[in-house]
């Protein structure tokens, strides 16, 4: 462990303080351990292209073995702690978190490439989940219902739903997995996370804090894997009796598909093709920085990203300047180096999607505003220049597919209900945003546009109270606020006698 924060430490010039919070091993029934034969899978650092770091590569059989051991420790925790008590262990968890900050952004800026300020964000984002599920664990209340027979009473008692399949994408590699584990761990649930092979060091740094906050190591299980067969045991597994599952539309389905068989309880988090929609009375300087904040932040790939960029054409040309001028700033480079403000992509099919989805925009009539290439003079990294392409058509790849990277296609439009069925018109429906001064338009919209969330004269919506979540085949469940207890939890209906 300590070995790779040396060779961290001089490879990037990133100095833990806590070195041991950098582990490879994973975390089944109750210890860190080597995946047999000492298999691992490489970890790439994207600005680069190399190799980050190895991680342990476990099989189907310690993802087993994980299951069971989180039976037995579901069962022992949720005997063994009132609400109150798992509240408690969870603020412990998220002080901790915040204690070590600085450390889990720099793993998590070098292993993702976000910029370290947005890693930083991050782990306050990812933070933020476990403070509000530390809180809401004692918010849990069942009702006493009036029955329809003489002399019973009928009640409702909140259960945790037992053993939880979490799985992620990188693009958020903590805030995905506190955003399920905080409620699972506060309904009295235990959790085996398959965390990303992208960036699988967030998620085990966190179980490590996890496991010093008191939260029992058989509570917790991290399987890090390559392989994918092995990963769907948690969605086939009959022990496992909830799937969280964060990530692409077309894995969601499949993955949705297996836990059918043995009628787990399903939440789903997935893709999207956000529109923005300016219209001509809005205020375009605040429509610039909201298409900076949802299109650029994490270079473009995030969920609630906006993918297609609506302007009324009387003030495309302006807002088109006023967006150039904001992202000619942004500073490409290392996410840890100084005055990096964007990171690269992910990985080279990122880059090559997002290099289709211009050429494709640029050959049907686009009009290409700024970048539109990969940058010269940084190496061998996964870097892709911020872009903005004006005249977009539905016709084009971008209109229908998620680009998930920075480029801004900006489609004109004349007409609000026009506008509104171009935005729908997409069988997603994670975010919807949209610009305007005109309250009663702002009302009109806002029901009118068919997504699991709406920002109205703002680009940034996430939050932990606020209840995250998609329409159409964007997924179902809701994560975070008030809401995102009960995926976690089964509800028990008592009818008390003696009923004569
Ligand atoms: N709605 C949301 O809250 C939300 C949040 C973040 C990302 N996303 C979506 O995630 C996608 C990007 O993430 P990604 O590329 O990691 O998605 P992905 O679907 O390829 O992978 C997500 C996770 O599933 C695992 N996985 C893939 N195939 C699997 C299989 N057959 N069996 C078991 N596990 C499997 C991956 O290893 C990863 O851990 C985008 O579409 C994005 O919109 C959605
Ligand atoms: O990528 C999707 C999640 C991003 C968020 O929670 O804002």
């Amino acid at each position: 462990m300590s070995a790779a924060a040396d060779d961290f430490a001089k490879r990037y010039s990133l100095k833990l303080a806590d070195p041991s919070l950098l582990i490879t091993q994973g975390l089944v029934a109750g210890r860190w351990r080597s995946a047999p034969e000492d298999s691992k899978f490489p970890v790439y650092e994207p600005a680069s292209g190399t190799v980050l770091l190895e991680c342990a590569n476990f099989t189907r059989n310690e993802i087993i073995e994980a299951i069971q051991s989180a039976e037995t420790g579901q069962k022992q925790y949720f005997k063994s702690t009132t609400a109150k008590e798992r509240g408690a262990l969870l603020r412990i968890w998220h002080d901790l978190i915040q204690a070590n900050k600085e450390d889990l952004a720099g793993i998590l800026s070098l292993e993702n490439g976000k910029t370290l300020e947005e890693a930083k964000g991050e782990v306050a984002y990812a933070a933020s989940f476990v403070a509000w599920f530390s809180e809401e664990a004692t918010r849990s209340y069942g009702d006493v219902i009036p029955s329809s027979y003489r002399h019973t009473t009928v009640m409702t008692f909140k259960e945790p739903v037992g053993v939880c399949g979490i799985i992620t994408p990188w693009n958020f590699p903590a805030a995905m997995i506190t955003r399920k584990i905080a409620p699972a761990l506060a309904a009295g649930c235990s959790v085996v996370i398959k965390p990303p092979s992208e960036t699988p060091f967030s998620a085990l740094a966190l179980a490590e804090l996890a496991m010093r906050a008191g939260i029992p190591s058989t509570v917790i299980h991290v399987v890090p894997t390559k392989d994918r067969s092995a990963a769907s045991e948690l969605a086939t597994n009959p022990i496992v009796k909830k799937l969280s599952f964060t990530g692409s539309t077309g894995v969601g389905k499949y993955l949705a598909g297996l836990a059918s068989q043995t009628m787990k309880k399903v939440s789903m988090e997935l893709g999207g093709n956000a529109p923005f929609i300016v219209f001509e009375d809005a205020d375009l300087d605040l429509a610039a920085l909201g298409a900076m904040q949802c299109k650029f932040r994490s270079t473009g790939q995030t969920c609630v990203c906006a993918n297609r960029i609506f302007i009324h054409r009387d003030v495309v040309d302006t807002f088109a300047e006023k967006l150039k001028e904001r992202v000619q700033q942004l500073k490409l480079g290392l996410g840890i180096a100084t005055g990096v403000t964007q990171g690269p992509l992910v990985n080279l099919a990122a880059v090559k999607k997002i290099e289709s989805h211009v050429e494709d925009a640029l050959k049907l009539g686009g009009e290409l505003v700024c970048g539109g290439k990969r940058p010269t003079g940084l190496g061998e990294g996964y870097f892709y220049e911020p872009t903005i392409v004006k005249n977009a058509t539905p016709d084009m790849i971008v209109s229908r597919d998620e680009t998930f990277g920075p480029l801004a296609a900006i489609f004109p439009f004349s007409d609000e209900d026009d506008v509104v069925e171009q935005a729908n018109e997409t069988e997603f429906g994670l975010a919807s945003y949209f610009y305007s001064k005109d309250v009663h338009r702002c009302m009109r919209v806002a029901r009118a546009l068919e997504s699991g969330m709406v920002g109205v004269n703002v680009g940034m919506m996430s939050a932990a109270e606020t209840p995250f979540g998609g329409v159409k085949e964007s997924g179902y469940g809701r994560e975070g606020s008030k809401y995102g207890l009960d995926e976690y939890q089964t509800i028990k209906a008592v009818t008390l006698g003696p009923g004569q």
